[in-house]
Formats: structure tokens, C-alpha cells, sequence
């Protein structure tokens, strides 16, 4: 039997230092995947007594529980405790415990319970266009429901009063009209239609409940589109689902999750629920017979970052070019990707070692903005900073010396030299090598000769959430002060980079930065490309798989310019 109760305080522990609530996805399908029938006319019981008392119990456990602005019209739901099925949740759980067989002759009366602490959880309705009724139970019910709504009050002055009619009875209303999150660069007004720009953008409305409200756990019951919203965002917003499993077959009936998430006028098509991969995978899943039912109980893992890398052989298949006209990509060997490059240990002393670096240097505090606007949470380092010369003898430096330099896993500065001088000779080997893989000899770039590298820049980029945010945006690098080859090495995770034409951004196309990679950028890569780690996490997205970024340590080698 699944511990609600346990499941829900581990997780909400890991997630305690998030901006957002716990989110736990719950609900009951038919065998046949659908949670309610198609005509809406009522709500399908699908859940037994048991696995009902299961649910209950979790919302027992959890701070709020939201519903679409559907399923508050269609089911007009309580979205309350029912003390009788706690009761029944813990009777059956002591029971099994036992190891008795026996489920009859439950006595659920107040008396057989006296340690039953029953705690309402606060009804979250996602309701754009504030459908909801003012005689809805859970209105009617106050159990402090908050309602997320966005409408312009302006060009919608009966919205105002509808908001000002909830507020008499109780209910929080939230308007997402007017909250413009500073990393939505995706989330501004669309002149053409005004009503696009009130996106309930659910990070932000997660950020919301947890930063204005208090709320630490959030139970997401459905319907269908809130579920495929929150299953679209995958990990960064689902901590755990738990789907019922009746045994009923509906046919024509609504699907709990849809590879399409649904459009109409009131959902927004700036969410970034538009991060979308068509396949959630579930992992660690638990099953457990309630009754007649089965319940799942798993964690979300949508990013696909281990098949995409597996599928990708080559360089070539870590860029995505389907957004861009073929006459318009750069040349092939102009953009280089070279999966694990880093070797993972050396990938973690590096990581250890670039970040005591960049505390000592820079302290434990990041930095919001970079001077010229650009780089977002980050610090940075130019390793001539770093008080030594990386005056380690051309010859080339191998692995295993590289590997005895960082033995201890904070190297010291000859250390670092070393590892600097081995990413520049074996980015040299690598660029020739790929290279010559990739073009006819007769118009690959010449790249054999020695290349005169500047002192590597140091660039860590925070783990981006809600409220701190992070990236790199648009740039192309400084044309005065470097040559015409960049190269970084990326550490700590997967990134996705944008690449857009400087005369015409509309031309952009995106690469997948692997943790442990090398990536090079020549030719009209390096000079009529724009390139980004883009701040807008609906912009994490790699051939349709939504990438999660962590924190970033990129080491970007330059060569210098034909002037100096
Ligand atoms: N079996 C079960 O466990 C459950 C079944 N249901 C069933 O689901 C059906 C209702 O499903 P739907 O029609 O899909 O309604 P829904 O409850 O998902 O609400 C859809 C509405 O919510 C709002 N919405 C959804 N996502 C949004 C977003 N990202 N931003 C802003 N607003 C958003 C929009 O106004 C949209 O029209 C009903 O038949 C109900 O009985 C609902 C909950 C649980
Ligand atoms: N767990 C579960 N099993 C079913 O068979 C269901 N139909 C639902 N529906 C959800 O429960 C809400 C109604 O419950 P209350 O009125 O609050 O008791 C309904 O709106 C769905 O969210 N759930």
C-alpha cells in the first residue's frame, strides 16, 4: 500500500528549497485512459471505496488541490476531506500491516478514530475568463479557495465586478493579467490578439501559491487539460503522479493526457505549457490493488536527453536544423559537437575545482545581470585572473597527466594550467579530426595549423528557477577582441544553445550542448550567427524534448585576433 503520508513528507522535503510547492498529479482513469465521458454530462466515478480513501487521504496531506476551470463547471466539485475515507485509507493500512485478509465491517464513525486529524486542503482554480460560479460548492464550502484567472480589467469591466462578487464570498482571486515573469521573454502582448498576452503561466502561478499563499504541497486533480499542461512541463513541475486504474472501459470519453494539448480561446498560447514532448515516461512506478482498482504511483521524467544523446552519432545530430531553409543553415563543419569529450571524472574534479575558483574570486553570491545586459545568474573568470601563466610546454599534455594533476579534487593552479593546455591541444586535435570527417578537404577551413588561443574564460551559470533565473542571451562575440574560432567546453549540464541570423533572427535554428561536450564555432557560425543559452525555459527544447538545465560551467577558448 502506498504511504501517502510518508510519499508526500519525503517529497516535500526535496522540493523544500524550490519556489514552488510539492505537485503531485492524481487522478482515476478508466483501463481505456479516460477520466470522464465525452458528452461531460456528469462526472464518471471511476474510484472505489478504497482507492477513493487513498485520494482522500492525500488531499488530507496536501497544503491546496486544483482543478480546471472545466471540472469546477462540469463535476462543481468539494474538492474537501472526507474524514470517512481517511478513515478508511488508515483502517485498510493498519489492517495490511497486520497481514489480515479481511476488508468488511469497517466502522468509520468518529469514535474509532481518534487521532484523525482532518485538514481541508485550499481549492486552486485555473479559470482564465472566471467561469466559476459564485454557488460552486468549493466557493460555498471557504475553504479559503484561490482562483488564478487573467483577463485585462480594463477591457473586461464585467470580469472586475465577477472578481469583486468572488471576493465577497471568500475567494482569493488572483489576476496572471498583469504579472509579466521576468524570464517569460516569450510571454509579451500579442498586438493581434490581445486576449493571448493572459496566459496563466503555471510556473509563475506555482511560484504564486507557494511565495503569496503559503503553500507547500499542491494536488493536481485534473481535468484533462490541466493534466496535459502539467505533464507537458515534465520534471521541473510534476513531482509525482498517482492515476487510479478502474476497470471500466468507456470509449468515447475524454483522455486523461493528450499528445495535443488542447486549444480554444481561453487557453493561452503563450503558456509555456507549449513545452511539449509527446511521451511522458514514468519511472520508479509502484503498483499497488486497491479493491478493484490499481493504483500507480510514479515519478515524472519527460526529458529524453539520454535517447536523444544515444540517437546522436554525429555532430550533425545535435543541431536541429527543421526550423531553418536549407539555403540559409551554415556549413556543416561551421558548428562542431563532440559528446563526451570531458571524461566524467575529470568532468568532476573540473567542476569542483572551476567552482571553489569562481567562489574564491567572485564569493558565494551570483550575478544578476552582466554589465551589458547579456548573461543572466552567472559568475565569470578570465583564467589570466587566476594569477598564473598557463606557461605548461606545448607538447602535448595526455589524459593520464591531466588525470594525476587533478587527483586532489581542488587541483592547484600548475593543475589547472595543465587542464587548460590539454582542452586547447585536444580541441585543436578534435576541430582537425572532425573536420576532415565532415567536408571535402577542399573547402574545410584549414585547421591544422596551431592555433593561438587567448586565456580561456570561465562562465558558470546558476540552476535556473522561477525566481532566478539564468542564461546568455543573443550575442555574437566581441569581433574587435577575438579571432574567428570559439570553442567551449560545457560542464555540469545539458544546455540548449540557439543560433539566429544577425541580419534576421527569424533564421535560427538550435544545438544540443551535452554536459561533457565540445563545441566549435567558425565561419559564419562565429560571425553571422547570433548564439544564446536562452533564459526562457520554454526555449529548453531540443528537437520537441524539453532540456532541464542545472547549473552550467562552460571554459571557452578564443584564439586571438589576426591584429594583435
Ligand atoms: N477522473 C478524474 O480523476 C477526474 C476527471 N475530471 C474530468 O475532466 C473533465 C474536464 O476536463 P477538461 O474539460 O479538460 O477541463 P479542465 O478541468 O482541465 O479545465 C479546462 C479549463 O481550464 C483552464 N486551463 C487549463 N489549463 C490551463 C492553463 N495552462 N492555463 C490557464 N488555464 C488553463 C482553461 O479555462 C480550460 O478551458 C470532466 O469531465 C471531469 O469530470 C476532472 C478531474 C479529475
Ligand atoms: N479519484 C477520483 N475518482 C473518480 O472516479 C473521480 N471521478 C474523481 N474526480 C475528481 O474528484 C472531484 C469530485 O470530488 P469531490 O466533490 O470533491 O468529493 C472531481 O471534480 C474530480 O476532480 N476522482
Amino acid at each position: 500500500m502506498i504511504d501517502v503520508v510518508e510519499l508526500v513528507t519525503r517529497r516535500k522535503e526535496e522540493v523544500k528549497d524550490l519556489d514552488r510547492p510539492l505537485v503531485v498529479v492524481t487522478y482515476a482513469q478508466s483501463i481505456d485512459g479516460c477520466i470522464g465521458a465525452d458528452d461531460n454530462a456528469q462526472p464518471l466515478l471511476l474510484s472505489g471505496r478504497e482507492s477513493f480513501s487513498l485520494t482522500h487521504m492525500l488531499r488530507n496531506n496536501c497544503a491546496a488541490i486544483l482543478v480546471g476551470a472545466g471540472t469546477a463547471a462540469n463535476d462543481n466539485p468539494r474538492l474537501a476531506v472526507n474524514a470517512d475515507f481517511v478513515a478508511l485509507h488508515l483502517h485498510n493500512q493498519e489492517h495490511n500491516q497486520e497481514q489480515q485478509t479481511s476488508q468488511n465491517n469497517i466502522q468509520t464513525n468518529e469514535h474509532n478514530r481518534p487521532n484523525l486529524i482532518i485538514r481541508h486542503p485550499r481549492p486552486v482554480v485555473l479559470d482564465p475568463s472566471l467561469r466559476i460560479s459564485l454557488a460552486a460548492r468549493l466557493v460555498q464550502l471557504r475553504n479559503s479557495p484561490i482562483v488564478f484567472c487573467a483577463f485585462d480589467p480594463v477591457l473586461s469591466p464585467d470580469l472586475v465586478a465577477k472578481q469583486q462578487a468572488l471576493e465577497l464570498e471568500h475567494v482569493s482571486v488572483v489576476n496572471m493579467h498583469s504579472f509579466t515573469p521576468d524570464f517569460s521573454l516569450n510571454n509579451k502582448p500579442n498586438p493581434q490578439n490581445p486576449t493571448s498576452s493572459s496566459a496563466i503561466n503555471i510556473p509563475a502561478m506555482l511560484f504564486v501559491l507557494k511565495s503569496r499563499f503559503n503553500v507547500d504541497s499542491l494536488m493536481v486533480e485534473g481535468g484533462a487539460s490541466i493534466i496535459s499542461s502539467f505533464l507537458s512541463l515534465g520534471t521541473r513541475f510534476v513531482d509525482q503522479i498517482i492515476i487510479t486504474i478502474a476497470p471500466l472501459l468507456v470509449g468515447n470519453g475524454i483522455r486523461a493526457y493528450s499528445s495535443q494539448i488542447p486549444t480554444s480561446s481561453n487557453f493561452p498560447s503563450t503558456d509555456t505549457s507549449l513545452i511539449f514532448t509527446p511521451h511522458v515516461h514514468l519511472v520508479d512506478p509502484v503498483y499497488h490493488q486497491y479493491g478493484r482498482d490499481i493504483v500507480v504511483s510514479a515519478r515524472v521524467y519527460r526529458s529524453t536527453i539520454e535517447s536523444a544523446r544515444a540517437a546522436a552519432k554525429k555532430s550533425s545530430e545535435f543541431i536541429d536544423f527543421s526550423s531553418i531553409a536549407e539555403q540559409d543553415q551554415p556549413r556543416s563543419d561551421e558548428l562542431l559537437i563532440v559528446p563526451d569529450f570531458v571524461p566524467v571524472d575529470v568532468h568532476d574534479a573540473l567542476v569542483a575545482a572551476m567552482t571553489h575558483k569562481l567562489s574564491r574570486l567572485m564569493g558565494a553570491t551570483y550575478m544578476e545581470r552582466h554589465f551589458d545586459g547579456v548573461i543572466t545568474g552567472y559568475k565569470e573568470a578570465s583564467v589570466s585572473a587566476w594569477g598564473f601563466q598557463a606557461s605548461v610546454p606545448d607538447d602535448a599534455i595526455s589524459l593520464a597527466q591531466v588525470r594525476d594533476a587533478l587527483k586532489a579534487r581542488i587541483p592547484d593552479d600548475t593543475a589547472m594550467a595543465m587542464v587548460i593546455r590539454w582542452i586547447e591541444a585536444s580541441t585543436e586535435a578534435v576541430i582537425s579530426q572532425q573536420q576532415q570527417l565532415l567536408s571535402n578537404s577542399s573547402n574545410s577551413s584549414n585547421s591544422n595549423q596551431k592555433i593561438s588561443w587567448l586565456p580561456p574564460h570561465i562562465l558558470e551559470l546558476r540552476a535556473p528557477t522561477f525566481q532566478t533565473p539564468s542564461g546568455i542571451g543573443p550575442h555574437v562575440d566581441h569581433l574587435g577582441a577575438f579571432g574567428a574560432k570559439i570553442a567551449g567546453v560545457c560542464l555540469g549540464s545539458d544546455a540548449v544553445m540557439r543560433f539566429a541570423q544577425k541580419d534576421d533572427p527569424s533564421r535560427s535554428f538550435s544545438a544540443l550542448l551535452p554536459n561533457r561536450c565540445l563545441y566549435f564555432q567558425c565561419g559564419s557560425v562565429r560571425f553571422n550567427y547570433t548564439h544564446e543559452i536562452p533564459v526562457d525555459p520554454a526555449q529548453h527544447v531540443f528537437k520537441n524534448v524539453f532540456i532541464e538545465r542545472g547549473r552550467r560551467i562552460s571554459v571557452l577558448i578564443r584564439d586571438s585576433h589576426p591584429t594583435q
